[in-house]
């Protein structure tokens, strides 16, 4: 059985609905206010816990998922719809990761009871109609706002079942034989500590009941800060339901190494110790295990309160007690109730939407970038290039929609205001040098008066091949 399944997957979330700009028109008025409605939210691309799945192998098919656009706005005050949201399902135990994240970044998610779902990717918002930037200044504004980019990312699946049960104790206690003789499991068993390396997993069938254990490997002391791999086992103990704390009925002191693998629990979280907990004395075949049984018994419910009933003698090696001993773990699960209610839920899990980060468009990077220009006719040097780096002004670019001059003339604001073009001016840039933020490009002007950049969106207009019909007012009052 294989316990660790792995895809790697490309999610795109629906991008914004563009705004539209528009104008009343009405009998025996010349000029109607703006009636442009609003873009749609792109869709989300969220990931869901699916019982009805037991492995990654859907996404061997399909590896692309991307979520609908918004509809654009449209006149007479339309909005565009949002987009559905694209639920990918997975199967419950799936842990989701930033693609090449590095070993210390969190996962992004970690799918565990049915219907649970992580957000993946977030849609864009959709773009402002003209209607959305009248003002009592300007009552007829020809502007809006193309849809922001919904999110794209390349995503690494890992499916880590998940058990029921977690045999618990210290090295070579006997889990791993214990697992291989309550599930047809066939984890290597040897007389070493830390035989087991990776968690082992096993489907016990008994009384008509389905529950899944797994051998975790064996803890020691310092676990909980991460010695011998602590860590990644104790999270996976974590996921169980029910511990069956396997005791080496041969150790020097048994009542000593199962306080010490509790304590470990606990530092590493204090949950953990409420978990429900079945003890297993191991070894009672050997007398040194066996003789002292009903001593070990004693210290334990007298001195540490394990309750008699959750206490079994048995011997793994030859299957003695074991059955009583899974009986008592069913029953505890059952006792739990269905799976759905009781595994805890991890503080990475998103269920609400999360509005989108809020980012700063002053917050940026100016660098500067030689270009050799000199080819063979060439002498005057190079030229150069500025780039302007930042996630609010990048995303502030993408949502401008060039066609129209007032909003070009917003952007030019905007770099005024967020300190990018003093910035700019402090590194020394000349007029006809370009400017790159994010996707565009624009040559700077140290003339930025109205008719200088009404000049230079014409220009811009004309090499796009923009009809310019419909996409100002004409001519725009601001040069008349
Ligand atoms: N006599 C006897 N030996 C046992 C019993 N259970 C396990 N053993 C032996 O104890 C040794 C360790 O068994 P494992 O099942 O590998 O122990 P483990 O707890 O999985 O050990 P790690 O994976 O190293 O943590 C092996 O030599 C087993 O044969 C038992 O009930 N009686
Ligand atoms: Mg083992």
């Amino acid at each position: 059985m294989r316990c660790f399944d792995t895809s790697r997957i490309y999610i795109k979330a629906g991008d914004g609905g563009n705004g539209c700009v528009a104008f009343r028109r009405e009998k025996f008025v010349e000029h109607g206010g703006p009636s442009g409605g609003n873009g749609g939210r792109g869709g989300n691309v969220w990931a869901v816990a699916d019982d009805g799945l037991n492995s990654l192998s859907t996404f061997r098919g399909q590896v692309h998922f991307r979520a609908d656009n918004g509809v654009n706005g449209q006149g007479s005050n339309c909005d565009g719809a949002d987009a559905e949201d694209l639920m990918v399902k997975v199967p419950l135990g799936t842990i989701v990761r930033r693609r090449d994240a590095g070993s210390d970044e969190p996962p992004l998610a970690e799918l565990i009871t049915p219907g649970q779902r992580a957000l993946l990717a977030a849609g864009g918002r959709g773009g402002r109609g003209n209607f959305s930037f009248k003002t009592a200044r300007d009552r007829a504004p020809t502007i809006a706002e193309k849809g922001e980019k919904g999110e794209e990312l390349w995503v690494d699946l890992e499916l880590k079942v998940v058990a029921d049960v977690g045999i618990i104790g210290v090295p070579n206690a006997g889990k791993s034989t214990l697992l291989s003789v309550v599930t047809a499991a066939r984890p290597k068993i040897a007389n070493y500590p830390f035989t087991t390396l990776v968690p082992n997993l096993g489907v016990c069938e008994m009384d008509y009941r389905t529950t899944v254990f797994a051998d975790v490997p064996g803890l020691l002391e310092g676990a909980h800060e991460g010695l011998g791999l602590g860590h990644e086992f104790l999270r996976h103990v974590q996921r169980c339901r029910v511990l069956v704390h396997v005791i080496d009925g041969t150790s020097p002191d048994p009542v000593g190494d199962f306080n010490a693998i509790n304590l470990e629990l606990e530092l590493f979280n204090p949950g953990l110790r409420d978990k429900p907990q079945i003890v297993a004395y191991n070894k009672i075949d050997t007398p040194d295990s066996g003789d002292f049984w009903e001593l070990v018994a004693d210290q334990l419910t007298n001195e540490y309160g394990v309750a008699p009933d959750r206490l079994f003698p048995i011997s793994a090696a030859t299957g003695q007690g074991v059955t009583a001993l899974v009986r008592a773990v069913r029953a505890v699960l059952d006792e739990l109730g269905p799976a759905t209610l009781s595994y805890e839920t991890n503080a990475l899990n998103q269920t609400a939407l999360p509005a989108r980060r809020d980012v700063r468009i002053d917050e940026f990077v100016v660098s500067v970038e030689e270009v050799s220009t000199s080819g063979a006719g060439g002498g005057d040097g190079g030229s150069r290039v500025f780039y302007v780096e930042g996630e609010g002004i990048e995303r502030f670019a993408q949502m401008t929609n060039w066609d129209y001059y007032e909003a070009v003339k917003r952007f030019q604001r905007v770099l005024e205001v967020s300190g990018i073009n003093s910035a700019l001016r402090a590194r020394g840039v000349k007029t006809g040098e370009s400017v790159v933020i994010g996707d565009t490009e624009f040559s700077w002007s140290d003339d930025q008066s109205d008719a200088a950049v009404y000049d230079s969106w014409l220009r811009d207009m004309k090499d796009r091949g923009v009809n310019r019909q419909g996409t100002a007012r004409w001519p725009h009052p601001d040069v008349r």
